[in-house]
């Protein structure tokens, strides 16, 4: 099973020129060299935004689903300190050269850290239930006693 590739920003920043065109979304590292001319939005708004964490940019545009779906054909890697779940569902590997074809091209899908429920949380899990079948009797026996007239 091959590594996660994780990259620095100072690494991702050496990446922002129109033959080697890189940047993050949302904590993920992606090469969009073979994408640039193929972007509806044109290919200077990505060399514009690359070499940098383009988050905020890509959210602006407001792009749709479908554009969302087509990242995960760029992903080459995470940002270091990113503490998320990779899903990596490739639809189509469009190009030949080494950058393009990550070590974990082939993983259906990464988990990088696995966020486990609290101790505190799991207790919870476990009494609320309880306390709402405890309530529900305690209700249900009090409905049921006659009241007593004066
Ligand atoms: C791998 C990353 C990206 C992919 C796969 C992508 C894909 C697309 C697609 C499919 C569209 C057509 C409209 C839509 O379906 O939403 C689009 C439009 C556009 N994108 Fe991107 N995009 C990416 C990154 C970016 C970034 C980083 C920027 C900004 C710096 C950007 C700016 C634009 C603009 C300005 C348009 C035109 C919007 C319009 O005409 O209404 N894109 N992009």
């Amino acid at each position: 099973m091959a590594d996660l590739r994780v990259f620095s920003l100072k690494q991702v920043s050496a990446h922002k020129s129109k033959d080697d065109c890189w940047f993050v979304i949302s904590g993920k590292v992606y090469n969009v060299t073979k994408f640039l001319q193929e972007h509806p939005g044109g290919e200077e708004v990505l060399v514009e935004a690359s070499g940098r964490d383009a988050t905020r940019d890509f959210e602006d545009v407001g792009h749709s689903p479908a554009a969302k779906g087509m990242l995960d054909n760029y992903l080459v890697g995470v940002l270091e300190g990113f503490k998320g779940v990779v899903s990596v569902n490739k639809q189509s590997t469009t190009s030949s050269t080494k950058q393009d074809k990550p070590a974990f091209k082939d993983m259906p899908a990464f988990v990088i850290k696995e966020e486990k429920p609290s101790a505190f949380i799991r207790v919870l899990e476990f009494l609320v239930p309880l306390v709402i079948v405890g309530a529900a009797y305690v209700f249900k026996s009090v409905m049921k006693e006659p009241v007593l007239s004066s």
